[in-house]
């Protein structure tokens, strides 16, 4: 069992806290989704849990090292970011790409090999890309490069996936894609943490959902403990009202035009 915990973690840009005493936790197989209006917090968040940005107060725990005194190479392999950054500019190939993401398996000297390539071939049908393996990143478009950015993380075969908005630039088709492999890795007991402003993607995925609210409060619980017509009005400070589809035997959640 593996887990990932906050205890009042708080993180400044300058002297004002833009997260707040954070106490979040997650563990193998969970699945836990962050939500909040913009200029939150939410990548914030991810980029302390990453281990993107080190300056934090109080500590982010895996299971029960200090995530700032793991060293890169160590934490590559336990940890995988999917970053916010859908514009990745660099003419590698898709595949090269991927293969990259292996290098922390290896040391300086030797080279991937046929299971590090059978792996990358793997991920990229899993996501989808199998005819662009050998176009660069810098002619795809930007659901494409998100795919690739998804891809990169997938092939680090972590044990807790940590995803800033995934799918913020994907058409239905591969939102439903990316929401079924955070299913299948989180059944195959994976703890994902990842973001959106889509809260239906939260009654699809969610073992636990995660409010950054105004007031800079942080709210933990299950998916039905935490979401509520009132409680996402008053989040996102808009009407928005679910329904019950019977064809999706889920809550749907819209928003009200006034
Ligand atoms: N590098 C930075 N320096 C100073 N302030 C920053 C920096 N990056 C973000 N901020 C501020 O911190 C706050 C939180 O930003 P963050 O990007 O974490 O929000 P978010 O919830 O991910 O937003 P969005 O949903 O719009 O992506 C915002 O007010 C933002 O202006």
């Amino acid at each position: 069992m593996f887990s990932l915990t906050t205890n009042n973690l708080s993180f400044a840009y300058k002297d004002l806290n833009t997260i707040d005493h954070v106490n979040l936790q997650v563990k193998s197989g969970e699945v836990l989704v962050i939500l909040g209006p913009n200029g939150i917090g939410k990548s914030t968040l991810i980029n302390c849990l990453s281990g993107v940005f080190s300056k934090y107060q109080g500590s982010i725990k895996l299971d029960n090292e200090e995530l700032k005194q793991i060293g890169s190479k160590e934490l590559s392999h336990k940890l995988a970011l999917v970053s916010q950054r859908v514009n990745i500019n660099t003419n590698l190939s898709l595949f090269d790409y991927l293969l990259l993401g292996r290098s922390a398996f290896h040391s300086i000297f030797s080279q991937p090999n046929k299971d590090d390539e059978k792996l990358v071939d793997q991920v990229i049908s899993r996501i989808g890309l199998e005819n662009l393996k050998s176009t660069s990143l810098q002619n795809m478009s930007g659901g494409q490069k998100q795919l690739a950015n998804i891809g990169r993380a997938l092939v680090q075969e972590p044990k807790i996936l940590i995803m800033d908005e995934p799918t913020s630039a994907l058409d239905y088709k591969n939102q439903v894609n990316v929401l079924k492999l955070v299913k299948t890795f989180s059944n195959q007991g994976i703890a994902i943490v990842m973001s959106t402003h889509d809260p239906n993607q939260a009654t699809m995925v969610a073992d636990s959902v995660g409010l950054l609210v105004n007031n800079k409060t942080y709210r933990q619980g299950s998916t039905e403990e935490i979401l509520s017509d009132k409680s996402l009005s008053e989040l996102y400070q808009t009407p928005i009202i679910s329904t019950f589809n019977e064809d999706l035997q889920r809550n749907v959640f819209g928003i009200e035009m006034g």
